[in-house]
């Protein structure tokens, strides 16, 4: 399969820890792609260096061959890569709505001047970004809730929402950090049939995962960190059973415990 997005010997370094060390990872064109690791493994950082949260120490990541680290975040959001926050990270005090059309933001044509002067093609392009803000709020259930602040919204369906605000900027990458935490079993199952959803239109899932039922039913390919390094990529049946992956799981003690 096509390579979409290419982390290439990436280092970053905090002082003297070493938060991801000399990974190596390769994304393809149209799969859904976990990204695991017990805590403190370096996902989150990896999540950080790719949308250009932090340069890395050494190393380089590439989006259709094309290097971008370097840019800034909302360049490399531009580029095609979304992605949604550990610990939410909403407009709170605007509404559902206009948290997706700020989603939109890196893909709206007019200028400053057209924005002050209010043209006519400025205000096409504002309906425009209404009625697909409506569209995306649709297709994860949330039209009703519109009008309504997101900060006013239940947990899973904040997390919906970044979803979405992430979706409007029309990426190839939908980087996603632990969407399912803090869902519960029905909210889990709707999450699994959004991400099936994004994913047959086409743009490709990057995910971090706690939940390994869902990780392991949701993806294609998996990449396992742990210490900052990779010890294991491949489809979840070989994941599932990796030596090595259970014992940075469950400690080498917990697998004598486990056998
Ligand atoms: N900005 C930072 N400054 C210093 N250390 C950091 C920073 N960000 C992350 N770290 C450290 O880097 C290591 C990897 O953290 P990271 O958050 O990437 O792990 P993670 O796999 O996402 O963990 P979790 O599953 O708990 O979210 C940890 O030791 C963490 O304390």
């Amino acid at each position: 399969m096509e390579e979409l997005l290419k982390v290439n010997h990436v280092t970053m370094k905090f002082g003297g820890l070493k938060a991801i060390n000399e990974l190596d990872m390769s994304v393809s064109k149209g799969e859904i792609h976990g990204l695991l690791g017990p805590n403190g493994s370096g996902k989150t950082t990896c999540f950080n260096v790719i949308s250009g949260v932090y340069q890395p120490t050494e190393g380089n990541v590439f989006l259709e061959g094309k290097q971008i680290n370097g840019n800034e975040r909302y360049a490399i959001n531009e580029l095609g890569i979304a992605r949604t926050f550990q610990h939410i990270s909403l407009f709170s005090t605007m509404s559902v709505l206009e948290n997706v059309i700020v989603g939109q933001h890196c893909r709206t044509k007019s200028g400053l001047v057209s924005a002050i002067l209010r043209t006519k093609k400025e205000r096409q392009e504002e309906q425009k970004m209404v009625e697909r803000a409506y569209e995306l709020l649709d297709f994860v259930n949330l039209t009703h809730r519109a009008g309504e602040l997101a900060c006013n919204l239940p947990y899973g369906e904040q997390r919906l929402l970044e979803i979405v605000r992430g979706l409007a900027s029309a990426p190839k990458l939908m980087m996603l950090d632990e969407a399912s935490a803090g869902m519960n079993s029905t909210e889990k199952k709707d999450l699994i049939q959004i991400i099936r959803a994004i994913s047959q239109q086409g743009i490709t899932v990057l995910m971090i995962e706690h939940d390994m039922k869902l990780a392991m039913s949701l993806s294609d390919e998996i990449t396992v960190l742990d210490h900052g390094s990779k010890i294991a990529e491949g489809p979840p049946a070989d994941i599932q059973k990796n030596q090595q992956v259970i014992e940075a799981y469950l400690g080498k003690g917990g697998v004598a415990r486990a056998k």
